[in-house]
């Protein structure tokens, strides 16, 4: 055999060597490691309930937007913990079995490093400013309770309007993805100059929020605007929350000024179904911060109230709850609070969402024009209530009786309190879930509990380490082949050379 034979076969089986070492590398290096994921555990302590959601993650993706889900919500039994005030002792305990089932979900090696928070909102704002000794019982007994849970206790407190608010729009925007994107999406969106948030409205019971970025920045109202930096972005938003204008509260204000008309003590509600009846304590009514400043002598105890079913007169009724007459400001929603002009689309969720749901509003097809929104809730008010109770049995009577004035609150809050109007109504989208989240503020108040939202773009490489491995590979694959290539060509081995002549 040649020497020029011998070095080539040597050559060709060293590049076969090389390349699959290469391939090899490549294959190792991209086998997918065993998942590392993290979990997180909110309690959203609400007026009306406590909900518990588990959120999970990758760890190693963790400063990356969208990649927190939520795994596991769990309603607890029973009321709010707001409603504990008279057993202050029973508000921990009765979230022990959504703790218990935390637990099953979350894998047991995993407990101890699972934070675990609890946010309660307008119930126990009320409850702190009718009786902070209550309120403070309630929170310790709730911390007694997550404190001995075998997860990372990280506190249980009442969160502002203002966070609550803050919150449930870094949530949404965080699950739509607006706040970074990446490869194609963010060379197609920087061409289009989309880098807009949604706004957020939520509904409680107590208390509804209003937050969105808005158009003009203007400083007449400081403790109306936040600023974030996310992402590498800055955000100047605005926020409010309505304490007392959650549906439920709504209601009992616009109870507590009837009950200030009648002569007696039946009370005809045009927001209740005909043929509907229910008897309220006028003690209770007025025994809360949102109602108390109303005249509480009457001579009877019990409010005896019929439904009447008529929608234009109950919608007149709400308008009383609106305060538009003076505004210290260059625009104001309602009560002389500011609010700047409304700027872009909206996620409307909670209570919005759970009432529009019920009446198949929420347009998820297409959007409902708000004339059309407003006829179905008339023509459902006028259905008597016997006729509605047995449409739809399966469903709570508490709940149930109410959807008539919630769906004419929701329109008179947005229409009268926030005006919006025919044109920008079509911005509103009714949202329950996006993905697998629900819409609310726990997401966005763990995401930043957890400093998971990074104030600048995290410094990632231009490629994944696939690519990069993969590319290597190729360019070797190339190179070794351009060589191979040019020794042949240039050397022209014998062998070669006769095959070739
Ligand atoms: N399926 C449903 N249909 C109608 N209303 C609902 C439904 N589920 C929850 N709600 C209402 O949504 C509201 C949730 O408010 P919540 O979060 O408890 O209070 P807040 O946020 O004011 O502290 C309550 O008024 C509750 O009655
Ligand atoms: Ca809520």
């Amino acid at each position: 055999m040649s020497w020029t034979r011998k070095i080539l076969l040597i050559l060709g089986f060293l590049s076969t060597l090389a390349v699959i070492a290469l391939i090899a590398v490549a294959v190792t290096q991209n086998k997918p490691l065993p998942k590392n994921i993290k979990y997180g555990i909110v309690l959203d302590a609400g007026s009306s309930h406590t909900n518990l959601y588990v959120y999970e993650w990758p760890a190693e993706k963790e400063n990356d937007t969208g990649v927190v889900q939520q795994v596991e919500v769990c309603k607890v039994e029973g009321p709010g913990i707001s409603g504990y005030s008279h057993a202050t002792e029973e508000a921990g305990p009765s979230l022990a079995q959504c703790l218990r089932q935390a637990e099953e979900v979350i894998p047991s090696k995993q407990h101890q490093e699972t934070p675990v928070y609890l946010g309660a909102t307008a119930g126990m704002r009320l409850l702190s400013l009718e009786n902070k000794s209550a309120a403070d019982k309630v929170l310790s007994s709730v911390e007694k309770t997550l404190r001995s849970t075998p997860f990372n206790f990280q506190g249980a407190r009442i969160i502002s309007g203002q966070e609550e608010g803050a919150y449930g729009w870094i949530t949404i925007n965080y699950l739509l993805g607006n706040f970074k994107q990446s490869g194609w999406s963010k060379l197609l969106h920087s061409l289009r100059s989309i880098s807009e948030t949604s706004g957020a409205l939520d509904l409680g019971g107590a208390s509804t929020q209003i937050t969105f970025v808005p158009n003009e920045f203007s400083s007449e109202s400081p403790e109306n605007l936040l600023y974030f930096r996310l992402y590498g972005k800055d955000y100047l938003v605005y926020t409010h929350s309505f304490l007392c204008y959650g549906k439920d509260q709504a209601l009992q204000q616009k109870l507590a000024r009837d009950l200030q008309t009648v002569e007696n003590s039946s009370l005809f509600d045009p927001c209740f179904h005909q043929g509907y009846q229910r008897t309220i304590n006028i003690s209770d009514l007025l025994k809360n911060p949102c109602t108390s400043a109303k005249e509480k002598q009457f001579p009877f105890s019990q409010l005896y109230i019929q439904g009447e079913g008529d929608y234009q007169k109950c919608r007149r009724s709400i308008l009383k709850l609106f305060n538009k007459t003076n505004c210290p400001y260059s625009s104001c929603s309602f009560n002389g609070i500011y609010l700047p002009p409304l700027q872009g689309d909206f996620g409307a969720f909670s209570a919005f969402y759970f009432v529009m749901n019920f009446l198949n509003l929420t347009g998820e097809q297409s959007p409902v024009a708000l004339d059309k929104v407003a006829s179905t809730i008339e023509s459902f008010c006028a259905r008597p209530w016997d006729e509605v109770k047995t449409a739809y049995h399966q469903i709570k009577e508490k709940y149930l009786s109410e959807y008539c004035f919630s769906g004419a609150y929701i329109l008179s809050l947005l229409e009268n309190g926030y005006e919006f109007t025919e044109k920008n109504w079509q911005r509103i989208h009714f949202l329950g879930k996006i993905g697998s989240s629900d819409a609310g503020w726990t997401l966005g108040y763990m995401l930043n509990l957890t400093n998971m939202i990074p104030a600048e773009e995290p410094a990632v490489p231009p490629l994944s380490h696939g690519s990069y491995v993969g590319l290597m590979v190729l360019c070797s694959l190339v190179l070794v082949s351009v060589l191979l290539f040019a020794w042949l060509l240039f050397h022209k081995p014998k062998c070669l050379q006769k095959g070739i002549v």
